[in-house]
């Protein structure tokens, strides 16, 4: 056993459409404990492909990934759902929630689908992310009543529910102005210090990665 919470060895990508196309080629990734990286590179280097391939959602590659020492490569659909569920939290630049429950249900929902605590305990554990983020007093509203900004807190509220080993990003901020661009970033600033959570975040923009501890930099499908 290691600090490696992520690993990725060797992986290579093309798309069935465009097969002999390499889209990533020989991807070597690790991610320690704690650690707080992004993800750079000009658009079409492959960025959000290698994050779908490292968040489990996309098993159509050669190589191998390990999440929290485990070997994903191979493992059936449903043991990757949950360790998704339970290990991986996302973030991405459209918040993906769920218009007919309350901000706070939406918070709730990955806890309610591993069904470990009981409910008020999820409930308060909703709560206090909510409150940590600065947005509590969105709890009862519904996500087309928040600007895009809430949103996005709410959505990163969602992804900590479950304590996951890492966080995901894929360009979190891509939707959103500045002032609520910085506010994001000063979360994961936050959730890296105070924390010590791990995080991976896919960005185009350099003042950001520049405030993460490591930067990967892709280049035409390789890590350069
Ligand atoms: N389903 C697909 N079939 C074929 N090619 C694809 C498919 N999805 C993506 N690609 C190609 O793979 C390459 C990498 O795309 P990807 O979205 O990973 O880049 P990216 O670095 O995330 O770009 P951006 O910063 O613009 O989001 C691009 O050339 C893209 O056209």
């Amino acid at each position: 056993m290691n600090d490696i919470i992520l690993q990725a060895v060797h992986i290579d990508k093309s798309f069935r459409e465009q097969p002999g196309i390499p889209i990533l080629s020989d991807i070597n990734v690790d991610i320690q404990k704690g650690e707080y990286v992004s993800l750079m590179g000009r658009s079409g280097c492959g960025k959000s492909t290698l994050l779908y391939i490292l968040s489990t959602m996309d098993t159509d590659y050669k190589g191998e990934l390990y999440i929290d020492n485990e070997l994903m490569t191979g493992q059936k659909s449903n043991h990757l759902a949950e360790v998704r569920n339970e290990k991986i939290g996302f973030v991405f630049q459209f918040h993906y929630l769920l218009n007919e429950f309350t901000v706070l249900k939406n918070v709730m929902l990955p806890a309610l689908k591993m069904a470990r605590l009981p409910l008020l305990d999820i409930e308060t554990k909703a709560m206090e992310w909510l409150n940590m983020l600065g947005i509590h007093q969105l709890a009862p509203k519904y996500p087309n009543q928040l600007s895009g900004g809430e949103k996005q807190r709410v959505a990163i509220a969602r992804a900590l529910i479950n304590s996951p080993c890492i966080i995901l990003a894929d360009e979190p901020t891509g939707n959103l102005d500045k002032k609520n661009s910085d506010l994001i970033f000063d979360i994961f600033q936050q959730l890296s210090d105070n924390f010590g959570q791990t995080l991976l975040i896919v960005t185009h923009d350099p003042g950001f990665a520049n405030r993460t501890k490591r930067i990967i930099q892709m280049e035409d499908g390789r890590i350069v």
